[in-house]
């Protein structure tokens, strides 16, 4: 029998600073996020970074974090739902679990193991259409060092990323369809990543090339909703240094609304579930800078999360790229 992991990025445990500290932290001790060695990313990371940040991202964390009882992160809310509702129409135990902090992908192992003591294959789903060092390779890593810490009787299949494949464009277009009347132009937001990273895996090809895979993303979205690929805009959101990728949606989106585009709909195709970097960065910041600089409509388009159509396509994806 299979098992399928579903794995993201991470999310602070609360929004109290601590917790938000403490993840910040663990997260940017890896070396693949900001390329320093493991000594210095953790010591810069726990020391310097994470407490210097805290405060700030706490506050944006309480502005997105959903209210239900407990209340919950926003990623953790949307994978959750997404990985009942594979696991009820599929059939297949279905676990989730973050590269940083909780659930971990250890005991997402466990758990699955009691769901399911003959499984015999656990198909991992790291959750990214788009190759990046700092995030399909780290999961790609983090889960075989994990598994190899011990003995299991199953075997790991990992998913691809899968930027072009037509399911995942057919679920974007359809999700995104209702928001795009009456806007003048569309905005693509992707996650910015620091040149240097990108150029290294734009010398390894395009399996490793982030900005040839997201604007492939973008050329066939545009094909399948019938809008010219002249018609939008490509930014990129939550840069932390210079040379990093631009243009930069918090700075550059204010010179839209002055070039005579006042109304848009941003799209978020990086992001499979809505998280600070989409509930904040895009719909909270980019929203206030375009209507400040004389905007007038900004529709956010939220990300897949557990819509029909996005199980229909993990599953398609899934299948097609595992044999089974
Ligand atoms: C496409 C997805 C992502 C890429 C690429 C990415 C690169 C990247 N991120 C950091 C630093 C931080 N990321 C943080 C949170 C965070 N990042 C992503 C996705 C990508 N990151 C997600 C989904 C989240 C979780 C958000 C949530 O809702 O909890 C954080 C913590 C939050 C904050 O303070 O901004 C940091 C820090 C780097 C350095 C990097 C590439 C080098
Ligand atoms: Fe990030």
């Amino acid at each position: 029998m299979q098992g399928l992991l579903l794995v993201n990025v991470g999310t602070p445990a609360t929004t109290h600073k601590a917790d938000v500290q403490q993840f910040i932290g663990d997260m940017l001790s890896d070396p693949l996020l900001l390329g320093y060695s493991e000594w210095l990313s953790a010591f810069l990371a726990h020391n310097l970074i994470a407490p210097l940040s805290a405060s700030q991202s706490k506050e944006k964390y309480k502005l997105i974090w959903r209210k239900e009882t407990p209340e919950i992160s926003p990623i953790l809310y949307h994978m959750r739902n997404l990985a009942n509702q594979l696991e009820k129409t599929k059939n297949i135990p279905t676990e989730i679990a973050m590269r940083y902090g909780e659930p971990s992908i250890e005991n997402a192992f466990k758990r699955l193991e009691e769901k399911c003591p003959l499984m015999h294959e656990l198909i991992v789903f790291p959750m990214f259409p788009h190759y990046a060092q700092s995030t399909t390779q780290t999961v790609v890593n983090e889960v075989g060092r994990i598994f190899y810490r011990r003995a299991h009787s199953f075997r790991l299949k990992f998913v691809e990323p899968f930027y072009n494949h037509p399911a995942y464009i057919q679920a974007l277009a359809m999700n995104a369809r209702p928001y795009l009347d009456d806007v003048d132009r569309l905005v693509f937001s992707y996650h910015s990543l620091p040149v240097k990273q990108v150029k290294v895996g734009w010398e390894k090809g395009k399996d490793f090339d982030y900005v040839y895979q997201l604007k492939e993303t973008n050329r066939l979205f545009c094909e399948n909703v019938g809008i010219s690929l002249h018609d939008t805009f490509l930014f990129y959101s939550s840069q932390r240094g210079k040379n990093w990728l631009r243009p930069f949606l918090d700075k550059d989106i204010t010179d839209l609304p002055r070039q005579g585009w006042k109304k848009v709909a941003a799209i978020t195709p990086g992001f499979l579930s809505d998280n600070m970097e989409t509930l904040y960065d895009v719909d909270w910041e980019a929203r206030q800078l375009f209507m400040e600089a004389g905007g007038e409509k900004f529709v956010f388009i939220p990300s897949l999360n557990d819509t029909p159509v996005w199980v229909e396509a993990v599953w398609k994806i899934i299948s097609d790229g595992i044999r089974r």
